[in-house]
């Protein structure tokens, strides 16, 4: 999409409203060329020279008139403008959210969130700056256009003069535009990578703090934000250069004009009333000539924040960001026309797919390679029971967590089929939603926010549903211990949880949920062995007939599997019972031994013997 085609689009999405921007402008606009006429008339009334007989104290009164009028229409022109530029902008925002949020989920952003803040921000500002403008290009066209004719009549050569400099400054604009784009670009960058670097280090404050890296940390922001400042100063100067040029272009036509007046009005053939004009419509042509440099150089700009928008959107078509979609600005929000749905679970089910038991879930050659690094999972094969419980394991970067981020859509799979009771799952990423399916990812994310809510994120509690969850999530006891209970606020901004904590934490996330099949990936890897003992036992009681996908690499896991598929290097090694793998697999026998677990603490029989 070119940037005149996007600023287009933009423009078309409230047609009706840019219109109505665009008449009132055009009228503010307009609207000196009357004082302008009433000063000439009042200078030539001083000199004799007056065609009409208003009087000073009429044209006193006409001048107020119009200066009023004037402010009025300003204050509706802002009204107007404010209205079309919170659409416009409101738009860029939504569809970018709407498209990263149905991005497979560990994919959704190709920065870091502070970059893409930083691009929601300001590219889409940048964006509303160019559109906002292109009204009062028009507007002051309109005016230079009425202004050149009744100046013409008056004096054909004067102005040309007066409107000389403005093609001059237009074609130097064009020839630096190419360079401000380049710079723009650059500062733009450079504010990204400061954004995301503070973004960074507030995430990873204890991580510094451990390696004593404070200096080093330090040192490097202040790089970058030294790189931002030369970025900046050079985008600075470039734009401040610009726009001298324009003034300083209109204002050796102002002296030009001072010339050529003094010699006209000795000869007779110019007014005072003819001079007053000139000089009035001078101050507007400047603005005239250095708003037109302004839209030349926001246009360009916004071809740089085009850019970046679509970067976010990673490879999709740059006119998502301007598809026409409803704001829901009056009081009725989507939430509440759905909340009705809320008391059926099955219409929670947000793939399009309907809802069925699972009875067995198959995949197949399922592959995904990141873009990056190659690496990833290749050929997977498995098949899940109604009520199995499957363990996935193997060595560190073998793929456990990218198979089941692909099964999931959190990935975007490369190629396989997945099927649910033999059905083809169409989007991993919709379907395997609760009431289907519930995951608990390695690195729990927890917000600053009450426990409950934390656990809770907006779903209603029923039948006590919250303390079933607790209790399964081995989290009863650490709750009661918290000063506020479930209402003790956690993360960054409240209690700080421990690790084995916050694992806990988003396992009972997932077990309020009631789900078919539940997917946790290394939940136990913070927890001792007593806690995820306990963690096995209860869900083993609670789960019913529930299917277990579980990636981990301990025996409290792997002893009570019905099935172990073993990774490595990203395709499945070797897969049966622990014993059975005891047997054969290498790999596994590794994982098993170099578990120093003592054989005390393993509560669970079959394979044990074999140590
Ligand atoms: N975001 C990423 N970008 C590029 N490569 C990645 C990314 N995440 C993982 N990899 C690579 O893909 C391979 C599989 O990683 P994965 O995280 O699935 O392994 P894992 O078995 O879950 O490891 P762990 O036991 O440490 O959790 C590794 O070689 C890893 O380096």
């Amino acid at each position: 999409m070119t940037t005149f085609q996007y600023l287009w689009r933009l423009i078309m999405y409230k047609p009706v409203r840019y219109v109505i921007n665009a008449i009132a402008w055009t009228v503010i606009y307009l609207a000196p060329i009357a004082p302008g006429l009433v000063t000439k008339e009042f200078f030539d009334s001083l000199t004799g020279n007056a065609k009409l007989g208003y009087g000073v104290w009429g044209i006193i009164a006409l001048l107020m008139a119009a200066t009023l009028g004037r402010i009025v229409l300003i204050v509706v022109g802002f009204i107007t403008d404010v209205h079309f530029r919170f659409r416009m902008g409101m738009l860029l925002r939504r569809n970018l959210l709407e498209h990263v949020l149905k991005q497979p989920g560990a994919r959704a952003i190709p920065v870091s969130p502070g970059e893409a803040i930083s691009h929601f921000r300001d590219d889409v500002d940048q964006s509303e700056e160019a559109a906002s403008w292109s009204v009062d290009v028009f507007g002051m066209t309109c005016f230079a256009a009425v202004s050149s004719y009744i100046l013409i009549r008056i004096d054909a050569q004067m102005t040309l003069l007066v409107f000389l400099p403005l093609v001059l400054v237009i074609s130097a604009a064009q020839l630096a535009t190419a360079r401000l784009q380049k710079y723009r670009a650059a500062s733009r960058e450079s504010t990204a990578k400061v954004t995301g670097e503070i973004s960074e280090m507030f995430g990873n404050v204890q991580a510094i703090q451990v390696a004593g890296a404070e200096k080093r940390v330090i040192e490097r922001f202040r790089k970058l934000g030294d790189e931002r400042r030369k970025a900046m100063i050079k985008d600075r100067l470039m734009t401040e250069l610009l726009d001298s040029i324009f003034s300083n272009s209109v204002n050796l036509g102002t002296g030009l004009i001072l010339l050529l007046a003094g010699q006209k009005m000795r000869a007779g053939t110019f007014t005072v009333g003819d001079f007053a004009l000139f000089v009035y419509y001078l101050t507007f042509v400047t603005q005239f000539i250095s708003n037109v440099g302004k839209f030349i150089t926001y246009f360009k700009q916004m071809s740089v924040a085009l850019e970046r928008l679509t970067f976010l959107l990673q490879g999709a078509p740059a006119k998502i960001l301007t598809m026409a979609k409803g704001l829901h600005l009056d009081n009725k929000s989507p939430e509440r026309e759905h909340e009705h749905e809320q008391a059926d679970p099955a219409s929670q089910v947000s793939g399009e797919q309907a809802y069925s038991p699972l009875q067995r879930l198959d995949i197949e050659g399922m592959s995904y390679a990141y873009p990056d690094t190659g690496r990833g999972i290749a050929d997977v094969q498995l098949t899940l029971e109604r009520g199995s419980f499957t363990v996935v394991t193997g060595p560190i970067g073998s793929g456990k967590t990218t198979l089941v981020r692909t099964l999931l859509g959190l990935l975007p799979k490369d190629a396989g089929r997945i099927a649910w009771n033999g059905e083809q799952v169409d989007d991993p990423g919709t379907f395997f939603t609760p009431p289907r399916s519930a995951y608990t990812a390695q690195v729990p994310r927890l917000y600053s926010d009450t426990l409950r809510n934390n656990i809770l994120l907006g779903q209603a509690e029923q039948d006590g549903s919250l303390q079933q969850a607790l209790h399964a999530a081995v989290l009863e006891e650490d709750v009661a211990q918290l000063p506020g209970g479930l209402d003790t606020v956690i993360g960054p901004r409240g209690v700080k949880l421990s690790g084995g904590q916050a694992q806990r934490t988003a396992a009972a996330r997932m077990l309020v949920r009631d789900a078919e099949l539940y997917v946790f990936d290394d939940l136990s890897s913070a927890l001792d062995v007593e806690t995820e003992q306990k963690l096995w036992e209860r869900m083993f009681q609670r789960r019913g007939d529930a299917t277990c996908l579980v990636v981990s690499h301990r025996k409290a896991a792997l002893a009570r599997a019905d099935h172990i598929i073993v990774m490595k290097d990203g395709r499945i090694e070797a897969e049966g019972t622990s014993a059975e793998l005891l047997q054969r697999s290498t790999t596994f026998q590794e994982l098993w031994y170099g578990d120093e677990v003592p054989a005390a603490n393993l509560a669970v029989g079959g394979p044990v013997e074999a140590k």
